[in-house]
């Protein structure tokens, strides 16, 4: 009998060993009123982020940019967009022609999927099989590569959009009941936008035709949607709701109503104003390898929030998963030399891009010549 337990007991020890590999669920760990964040999350002292209100010394402060206005052929406009991605790489979009009650629609259905009980979201799992091992989609925390890894105060929620041949059905929740077809409307509609971003980046990138980066989004491009919901914290000076990174497609739309995300530029972290009804928008490292640097996949976080909680939605477009991206051509020149090596397959850097952010690193450091 104790033989037996003991065998039992020494199972569970070896599945125990493993267990780093699953991180805790960060709501249900806030629901229980912890007065400290476990050790996992505290993030080293030089991370630790000011909560004052970030906000360096700039005199261009992140631009407010009118679509509407821009697709009117506004010369102002067309300048501050143009400025604001060499610059910050990041604006906010206003005037974007997606209907405030859709926008309304998605931050609901989202909080009402993470509002759902913790077994319901699990059966969209994003670890697999015996060894639990991580997938990007799916529900649940960061992929940890080691016991020190440091972990974000956030439980996620990914999926794949587009191509619609590539949805995986089974991890589209069936509650809320809108859900799929909320998102499947709310990401159409962001692309449209996204495309006009890009043909007004060509021109910032100083590329001579106008679809060089908008078409990139063509049929095999991959859309991946990311939900982000980050409970509050009772620490939130010791911890970070996303650690710094850039994203790794073209460009990205987020969508959140409640402050919390900044933007690092020339050394300083700087909040992104919160405006309602605005979508921020910011590129990816796709942009700033076809550009040779002219223009900035900007590095971003979250901080996390003693008060209240925040879900984001974000949007990534991606490139055909098979292809690689280079330097333009004819951005590249004696004054201007090639800054940056072609990079693997898109599918793959997508997956290198998350294991370096598990390690703390940036993906496009790699390709980076100097
Ligand atoms: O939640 C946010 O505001 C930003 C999320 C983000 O950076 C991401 O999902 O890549
Ligand atoms: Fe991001």
């Amino acid at each position: 009998m104790e033989t037996v337990l003991r065998e039992e007991e020494s199972r569970r020890m070896a599945d125990d060993d493993q267990q780093w590999k699953v991180p805790p669920n960060v709501q249900e760990l806030a629901a229980a009123g912890p007065e400290e964040p476990p050790s996992r999350y505290v993030v080293r002292d030089h991370d630790r982020p000011a909560l004052a209100g970030a906000g360096g010394d700039v005199t261009d402060p992140i631009p407010v940019v009118d679509l509407g206005r821009l697709s009117c052929g506004d010369a102002d406009e067309a300048a501050k967009l143009q400025s604001a991605l060499q610059t910050w790489g990041l604006f906010l979009a206003v005037g974007h022609g997606i209907e405030p009650g859709l926008l309304g629609e998605m931050m609901a259905v989202t909080r009402d999927f993470f509002n759902l009980p913790l077994e319901e979201k699990q059966r969209y799992t994003n670890l697999v099989g015996d060894k639990r091992e991580y997938r990007i989609e799916g529900y649940g925390g960061d992929m940890v590569l080691s016991e020190t890894q440091v972990l974000d105060w956030c439980d996620r929620f990914y999926l794949i959009v587009d191509p619609e041949s590539r949805r995986l059905h089974d991890l589209w929740p069936t509650r809320p009941p809108s859900f799929r077809d909320v998102l499947h409307r709310y990401s159409a509609r962001c692309r449209e936008l996204a495309g006009a971003v890009l043909r007004e980046a060509a021109g910032a990138a100083g590329l001579p035709e106008e679809g060089r980066l908008a078409d990139m989004l063509d049929e095999k491009a991959v859309t991946y949607v990311r939900l982000n919901c980050y409970a509050p914290c009772p620490r939130p000076d010791r911890v970070l709701g996303f650690r710094p990174h850039s994203d790794g497609g073209v460009l990205t739309v987020l969508l959140a109503e409640t402050a919390g995300l900044q933007v690092l530029r020339d050394g300083e972290w700087h909040d992104v104003p919160v405006v309602p009804g605005a979508l921020v928008v910011n590129l990816g490292d796709v942009v700033e390898v076809v550009s040779n640097g002219v223009l900035r996949s900007p590095v971003h976080r979250v901080v996390a929030s003693a008060e209240r909680g925040r879900v984001s939605v974000a949007a990534f477009y991606t490139v055909d998963p098979e292809r690689e991206v280079e330097p333009a051509p004819e951005l590249v020149s004696e004054e201007r030399p090639r800054r940056y090596e072609k990079t693997k397959k898109s599918g793959d850097y997508v997956r290198e891009l998350l294991e370096s952010l598990a390690r703390g690193e940036r993906a496009i450091d790699k390709v980076k010549l100097v």
